[in-house]
């Protein structure tokens, strides 16, 4: 295998149809799917010569937590549909690529049992605020307990993305014998994932009153929000459309990145995801101002080809992807990118 669109097509051989549409799809026209993709192939690099870069670094630390690379896994549901070991083959690829996972908490497999799996995984926790805010601060002490340094906090999500594809298939449920693990309550057994119309900035408030983990807010578009963002007191915020499974017709994460990184103004870390397929992809987020980008649809190809072997051989495939165009640049470092490295064809 060497690229993640070979990894998509294996997987799509391998995996039951219905499964290969959740995780492929998008929501409505996947007009937004598309263009984030589009949006990194618009956008053209333009390297510089004879800058005697020899040696190259593709380290970043986020938040206090290292990354050997500026590519995070994002959280993606549900991984034992791709494979049997499901969260646990994805920590070890991660931890064996020495960067970030962030869990989500609609893994099938407990986030505890995530960090034991993985005990070198550097872990960060995704969470879904549920309206039982009990219930959710009980979540939060898991993940903490269970050794996450930092929780993402997803607020694209006030519903469900429509998406035609799980429609059709009438997917609406995980098969017999796989639930979402961390919504296992004492009493009531698995709990349902509600999405929450209600969530505020309130809720950011009383997350920093709860918890000491940094907390990144996850699906931030629009400008005025990442700087609330930073107001309220979130530790960097992370832009994405959700990779197009929420709102259909919102733009690429790529288009958006200039405006909310100048909005923000370097006082948190930007994130950036969403249609990154190619080191390429990274060095152009990169040079637009993200930290670093997180992939979720490679790493579930990866996954559903070959377990951790898969996602292992996804994240070195984009490693030496950086490593190379990063090269090819002329630049020494993906800390010191900048606008110059990219130019928009007229
Ligand atoms: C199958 C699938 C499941 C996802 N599950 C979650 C989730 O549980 N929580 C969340 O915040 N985002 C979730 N996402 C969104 C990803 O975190 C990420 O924003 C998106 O996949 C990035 O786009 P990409 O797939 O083009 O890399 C999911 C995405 C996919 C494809
Ligand atoms: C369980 C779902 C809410 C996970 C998700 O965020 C998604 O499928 O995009």
């Amino acid at each position: 295998m060497f690229s993640v669109r070979e990894f998509e097509a294996l997987a799509r051989e391998r995996l039951d149809p219905a499964h290969y549409d959740y995780f492929a799809g998008g929501a409505g026209d996947e007009v937004t799917l598309r263009a984030n993709e589009a949006a990194f192939e618009r956008l053209a690099l333009l390297p510089r010569v004879l800058t005697g870069a020899e040696k190259v670094r593709l380290d970043v630390t986020l938040l206090g937590s290292r990354a050997a690379m500026p590519v995070l896994v994002a959280p993606t549901a549900f991984h034992r549909l791709a494979h049997p070991e499901g969260e646990r083959a994805t920590a070890r690829a991660a931890a064996a690529a020495e960067t970030i996972m962030i869990v989500s908490m609609a893994s099938t497999v407990a986030v505890e049992e995530v960090a034991a799996a993985a005990p070198e995984a550097v872990l960060w926790f995704q969470l879904y605020v549920q309206p039982d805010l009990d219930f959710t601060e009980s979540i939060v002490r898991r993940a903490e307990a269970a050794g996450c340094r930092a929780l993402v906090v997803t607020v694209d999500s006030p519903a469900r993305g429509r998406r035609d594809r799980e429609l059709r298939h009438g997917f609406d449920d995980l098969p017999d014998g796989l639930c979402c693990e961390n919504l296992r309550d004492g009493d009531t057994g698995v709990r349902p994932i509600v999405m929450s119309p209600s969530i505020s900035w309130e809720h950011l408030h009383r997350l920093r009153r709860i918890t000491a983990l940094p907390i990144v807010l996850k699906g931030v578009l629009h400008p005025e929000d990442a700087r609330a963002a930073v107001l309220h007191g979130a530790a960097a915020v992370m832009v994405s459309n959700h990779g197009g499974r929420q709102l259909d017709t919102v733009p690429a994460t790529l288009d958006l990145l200039p405006e909310i990184v100048a909005a923000v103004c370097g006082a948190v870390p930007v994130l950036l995801d969403g249609g990154v397929r190619r080191g390429t992809d990274v060095l152009k987020a990169l040079a637009l101002g993200a930290t670093a980008v997180a992939v979720g649809r490679p790493v579930v190809w990866g996954l559903a080809a070959d377990g951790e072997r898969g996602v292992g051989r996804v994240l070195e495939l984009l490693r030496d992807e950086i490593e190379q165009a990063l090269m090819m640049c002329g630049r020494a470092s993906v800390r010191d990118l900048d606008p110059g490295l990219v130019r928009r064809p007229c």
